[in-house]
C-alpha cells in the first residue's frame, strides 16, 4: 500500500464509459521499460520428502517435464523440475491438467512485487508457485516491480497479445490495485477488461483473493490459476469530482479512521512490514480526531413515493442528535438520494464482504456484499469517540458490528462523501491512500462492466 495523489495517476472515468466505443489504437510496447525489469530466472528450491512419496513425485514430475519441454517453447521451461516440486495436492491438479490440456499453452505475464509483506514474493514465487504454473501449461514472462507504480505502467502499456492469458500478481491487494488501473486506463479498453488478473498471495494482506475466491496462501492459489476458469467481479470507480480525476477498485473504498490509520502506517511499512497496520491503528485510536462528513448515497431500487428507499438496520439512526439527514429526488433522473451530515467513525464502502486474510477471528466486515451483485455496500459507523471505536472493533471481531445502534448498513448505487472542517480529506482504496487538495468530494460508483478474476472459488 502506498500513500499517493490522485494528481499523479490521473484516468478519466469517460474512458471506461467509452469503452463501447474504443479506439483501438496498439498499445505501446512494455518492452521500452525493459531498463527497470528484470527477466527472472527460477531458483532453485528443495523441498524434503518422506523416501517413498518423493521417489513418486519425481516419476510424475519427469514424466510431466517431458511432456512439457517438448511441446513449451519458452526458454526457462528447460528447468529441471525435480528441484521445484509443487505440493502434492497441487500434483494430482496438474495430472488432469496435463492430461486434458498438453497443447493448451496459457500465456501471461507475472508481476511480482518484491516489496510485498515480509518482502518474501520471490520465494513465494519461485519455491511454492513456479513450478505448479510450469507444469499446468503457463507460460510465464515475470517482471518484478522496480518502484510504487511500476506495476500500473507494466499494465497500461504491455502488448496484450504477449500475455492473452492474463495478468498474474504476486504480492498484496495494492499491487492488483496498479494492475486494475493500469488495464483501465488503456486505449484498448474493451480486450484490457477481458483480460483476466490472477492473484497469488504474498503481502500483508490479501483480503480480495481471500473474500472471493476463499484463497489466503499461494501453494492454493496456484492450484486454482493451475485448475483454470474465471470469476467475473464488479469494478467500482472512485472520483474526486472538482480535479475530475478517478482511482478504480475491486474491494472497498472508505473513508474516516480507516482511511488515517492507512496513512500513519506507511511510516512503518518497512520497519513493521504487515503489523505496521496494528501499531498504526492503536496510535491512531490513542490521538482520536474527530471526523464530519457531509454523505449521499442513492438506493439501489427507486422508490417515487419515497416510501422505505434504503435498507436500514436501525430505523432510530435518523434521531441522532448528532447526525441531520434527510431524503430527495433527483429530478433529472428520478433517483432517490438520502442525505446526511454529521459525525462518522467510518464511511465503507465494500464491493465484495470484505474477509482480512491476516484477522485473528477473520471476521467479515460486510456479510452481505457480493462481488458480482451490481451493487455496493454501504457501512456508516455514525459518532465519534475512544469508547464507540473501541465497542466497534471488538463487535466486529465477532462479526456483530452490524448489531450496534450506531452502525448503518445500506445496499447502495452510488456514495458521495465530502469531508467537512478540518476532518482528514483522503480516501482509501483497496489499500491505496488517494490524497486530493482542498475540500474534495469523492464519488463511489459501480462501473458498467464487470472485470474478471483468474481461478474459480475451490467449492464452484
Ligand atoms: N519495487 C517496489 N518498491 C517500492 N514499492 C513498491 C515496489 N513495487 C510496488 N510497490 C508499491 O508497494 C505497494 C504495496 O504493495 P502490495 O499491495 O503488493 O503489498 P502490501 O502492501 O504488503 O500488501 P496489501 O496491499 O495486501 O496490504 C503498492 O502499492 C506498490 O505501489
Amino acid at each position: 500500500m502506498s500513500s499517493r495523489s490522485l494528481v499523479r495517476s490521473p484516468v478519466s472515468c469517460s474512458a471506461v464509459n467509452e469503452c463501447f466505443s474504443y479506439n483501438s489504437r496498439r498499445p505501446r510496447s512494455y518492452y521500452q521499460y525493459s531498463n527497470t525489469m528484470k527477466l527472472q530466472t527460477p531458483q532453485a528450491g528443495q523441498m524434503l520428502l518422506p523416501r517413498k512419496l518423493w521417489k513418486s513425485t519425481r516419476l510424475q514430475t519427469t514424466l510431466l517435464t517431458q511432456r512439457r519441454t517438448v511441446s513449451n517453447c519458452c526458454s526457462d521451461l528447460s528447468t529441471t523440475y525435480t528441484e521445484q516440486l509443487p505440493s502434492y495436492l497441487a500434483l494430482n491438479v496438474l495430472q488432469d491438467q496435463s492430461n486434458a490440456k498438453q497443447n493448451n499453452i496459457r500465456k501471461v505475464l507475472v508481476i511480482l512485487n518484491p516489496n510485498s509483506g515480509f518482502r518474501s514474493s520471490r520465494e513465494v514465487f519461485y519455491k511454492k508457485v513456479q513450478a505448479t504454473l510450469k507444469l499446468s501449461g503457463f507460460a510465464m514472462e515475470v517482471v518484478e516491480t522496480a518502484y510504487a507504480g511500476h506495476a500500473k505502467v507494466l499494465a497500461s502499456t504491455v502488448d496484450l497479445s504477449t500475455c492473452p492469458d492474463g495478468i498474474i500478481c504476486v504480492g498484496g491487494d495494492g499491487v492488483v490495485n496498479e494492475v486494475l488501473n493500469g488495464l483501465l486506463g488503456r486505449d484498448d479498453l474493451k480486450e484490457a477488461l477481458q483480460l483476466p488478473i490472477g492473484i497469488v498471495p504474498a503481502g500483508s494482506d490479501n483480503s480480495l483473493v481471500w473474500s472471493v475466491l476463499g484463497i489466503r496462501d499461494p501453494v492454493s492459489a496456484a492450484t486454482a490459476l493451475a485448475k483454470g476458469g474465471f470469476t467475473p467481479i464488479d469494478v467500482f470507480a472512485v472520483k474526486w469530482i472538482q480535479a475530475g480525476v478517478t482511482h478504480f477498485g475491486l474491494t472497498a473504498s472508505y473513508c474516516g479512521f480507516v482511511a488515517d490509520v492507512l496513512q500513519l502506517s506507511e511510516n512503518f511499512r518497512l520497519q513493521l512490514g504487515p503489523f505496521r497496520y496494528v501499531i498504526a491503528g492503536i496510535l491512531k485510536f490513542l490521538s482520536l480526531p474527530q471526523y464530519k462528513f457531509e454523505v449521499d448515497y442513492l438506493s439501489p431500487e427507486k422508490n417515487p413515493n419515497l416510501e422505505s428507499p434504503i435498507e436500514k438496520c436501525h430505523g432510530q439512526l435518523s434521531d441522532d442528535s448528532k447526525v441531520k439527514s434527510g431524503t430527495y429526488m433527483d429530478s433529472s433522473t428520478g433517483d432517490n438520494w438520502v442525505t446526511m451530515k454529521g459525525e462518522f467513525l467510518g464511511i465503507l464502502v465494500c464491493n465484495h464482504f470484505c474477509k482480512p486474510a491476516q484477522g485473528l477471528f477473520s471476521p467479515v466486515v460486510a456479510p452481505k456484499a457480493q462481488h458480482d451483485d451490481g451493487s455496493l455496500d454501504l457501512i456508516l459507523v455514525h459518532g465519534s469517540g475512544r469508547l464507540r471505536l473501541f465497542c466497534f472493533f471488538v463487535a466486529y471481531q465477532f462479526c456483530w458490528h452490524l448489531l450496534l445502534p450506531f452502525v448503518e448498513y445500506v445496499k447502495v448505487k452510488q456514495v458521495n462523501v465530502r469531508p467537512v472542517g478540518s476532518t482528514h480529506s483522503g480516501c482509501g482504496v483497496d489499500g491505496e491512500l488517494l490524497q486530493a487538495e482542498g475540500q474534495p468530494e469523492w464519488q463511489c460508483s459501480l462501473l458498467p462492466v464487470q472485470g474478471r478474476l483468474l481461478g474459480r472459488h475451490p467449492r464452484t
